[in-house]
Order: structure tokens, then C-alpha cells, then sequence
């Protein structure tokens, strides 16, 4: 099975759309990108085309590349002292030089849509209510939607990322899974990847998860954005794993636009000021 996460996002952002017209928000996310990856700029474009289909303003700060730490902490604080401004987040990675910790730190905790803050991070591993980093909440969204159960259930994560795979392996024990987090230095990981109910890649290396290191009937989540001779490509070989996982995402069309869905929940969930979604 296909896991759709498109069309999921697509059905997610009318509801959300649905949402805030009846409960008459009108929330304002800022986003702050600093350089010029085209990447980044392409997902930024992407969270402001969301924002317009589901009637959330937006707003964008872009800083050039030589930019200094102290100027985007500047820049923040006028962000979180400016009362019209629900949500803000800082489009990662910045460019080498900007110190990122202190970035994310400086951010109003309570308009951390990301959940990147280490406030809001204390709040995920404590299991306290709070925003949660995107890309990890899109992907439990994928799981409950598509009844991949996960109580009692064998995840294995493949990356240790702050942003993903420390948070989705938070998230998944949340939801009473026995989870592992596999890293660069993991011993025998195809051994690891083998056992697990639920894989979750997010190495960020094209085709490190091939047909060996599935067993079948495995759901695979893929988080992998790789660039291979200027075509995405996720972590996972996918025509190969296809035929032996029981579920997996596709690269595009997985994980990704469920992060932006996600981000506009966020948003839409801070404004209301009840940030209630505990996974
Ligand atoms: N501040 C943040 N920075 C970054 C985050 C994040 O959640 N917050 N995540 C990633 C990038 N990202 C969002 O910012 C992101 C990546 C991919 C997609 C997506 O929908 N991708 C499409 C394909 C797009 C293409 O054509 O290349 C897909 O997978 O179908 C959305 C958001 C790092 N930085």
C-alpha cells in the first residue's frame, strides 16, 4: 500500500481551511530565511502557497547570506513583540556562521510553530502539551489515518536528527510503540531494520534502505529530500522495497506535504492558543 501523503495533506488543508473560516481566526505565520539555498526558498514558497489556500496571512523576512547571528536575533525579537504575529519559524539549516541554537532559542516558545524551541522540545519528551516539530507530527497523522497501529509495536528509526528522528522516536513511544534509534555508528543495522514493525528513515542518503533490510509486511516512512543528478530521491529504494513493505511513502508525495499540512496546524492550533496535541 501506497501511503498517500498528497492527497492526505490536500483533504487535511480543506478541513483546516473549513476550521478557520467557522471559528474566525485569521492567525499570521512569519517565516525568516536567511541565504539563498534554493531549496530552502522553495519550501518556504511552499509553507506561503499553503497559508493563502487555507486563509492564514503570511508574512517573509529574508536575510542575505552574510547576515549575522545578532541581526536574525534582532530580527526575531521584533517578531515576538510584534502582537499581530501568531507563529513564527526560521527556515532551516541557516548558512554556516549563524549560530542555530540561539536562533531557535530567541523565538517566543509560545509562537514556536515549529516546535523547535528547547521549551517546547521539554514539553514533547515530558508528554505536556505543546507544538509539535512538523515533519514528526506529519508522519504520526499518516500512520493514525492509514490504521498502521503502533501500541506494542517494533518502530526503528534510522537518524537521530533533533528535528526528526530524536521527535518522531519521542512521538512513537508516546503512542506506546518499542522504539530504537539507529545513528552513523549503529553495529549491524540491517539486523535492527529487519525487526521492525514500523522504519522510519531519516539518514538523508539516497538508497541507504534497500529490499534486505525490510521484512515483509513492514510500513516504511521515508523522510529522506536527496538530490540524485538533480531528481528527489528519499532514503529508500523504493522500487525495490515496494514489493516486500506492507506500507510505504513515496518521494515526493510522502512525508513532505504532510510537514507543510502539519505546519498549518500548528499555526491554526497556536492562534487559538490551545496547543493541544499530544501524540
Ligand atoms: N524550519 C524548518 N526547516 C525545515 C523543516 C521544517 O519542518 N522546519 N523541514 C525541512 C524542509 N521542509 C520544510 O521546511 C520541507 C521539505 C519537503 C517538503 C515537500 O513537500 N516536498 C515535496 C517535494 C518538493 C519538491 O518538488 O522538491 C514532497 O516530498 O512531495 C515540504 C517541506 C528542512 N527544513
Amino acid at each position: 500500500m501506497i501511503l498517500d501523503g498528497k492527497g492526505l495533506a490536500a483533504r487535511r488543508l480543506e478541513l483546516l481551511k473549513e476550521d478557520i473560516l467557522e471559528e474566525k481566526l485569521s492567525p499570521t505565520l512569519a517565516t525568516v530565511i536567511v541565504g539563498d539555498d534554493p531549496a530552502s526558498h522553495m519550501y518556504v514558497r511552499m509553507k506561503h502557497r499553503a497559508c493563502e489556500q487555507v486563509g492564514i496571512n503570511s508574512v517573509n523576512v529574508t536575510l542575505p547570506a552574510d547576515t549575522t547571528t545578532k541581526t536574525v536575533l534582532d530580527r526575531i525579537r521584533q517578531l515576538n513583540e510584534d502582537p499581530d504575529i501568531d507563529g513564527i519559524l526560521v527556515q532551516l539549516p541557516l548558512p554556516e556562521g549563524i549560530d542555530t541554537e540561539s536562533v531557535i532559542a530567541s523565538i517566543n516558545p509560545e509562537k514556536d510553530v515549529d516546535g523547535f524551541h528547547p521549551l517546547n522540545m521539554g514539553r514533547l519528551m515530558t508528554g505536556l502539551p505543546g507544538p509539535r516539530p512538523c515533519t514528526p507530527k506529519g508522519i504520526m497523522t499518516l500512520l493514525s489515518e492509514y490504521n498502521i497501529p503502533t501500541s506494542g509495536k517494533r518502530a526503528v528509526i534510522v537518524g537521530r536528527s533533533v528535528d526528526v528522528g530524536r521527535p518522531i522516536g519521542l512521538l512513537l513511544l508516546h503512542a506506546d510503540a518499542t522504539v530504537t534509534i539507529c545513528h552513523s555508528k549503529t553495529e549491524n543495522l540491517a539486523e535492527i531494520t529487519r525487526q521492525a514493525d514500523i522504519l522510519v528513515s531519516a539518514a538523508g542518503r539516497a538508497g541507504i534502505i534497500t529490499a534486505d533490510m525490510v521484512k515483509p509486511g513492514e510500513s516504511v516512512i521515508d523522510v529522506g529530500t536527496n538530490q540524485v543528478n538533480g531528481k528527489l530521491c528519499g532514503d529508500v529504494s523504493f522500487s525495490e522495497v515496494e514489493k516486500i513493505a506492507g506500507a510505504i511513502t513515496p518521494v515526493p508525495g510522502g512525508v513532505g506535504p504532510m510537514t507543510i499540512a502539519s505546519l498549518m496546524e500548528n499555526t491554526a492550533d497556536i492562534a487559538r492558543n490551545r496547543c493541544v496535541h499530544f501524540m
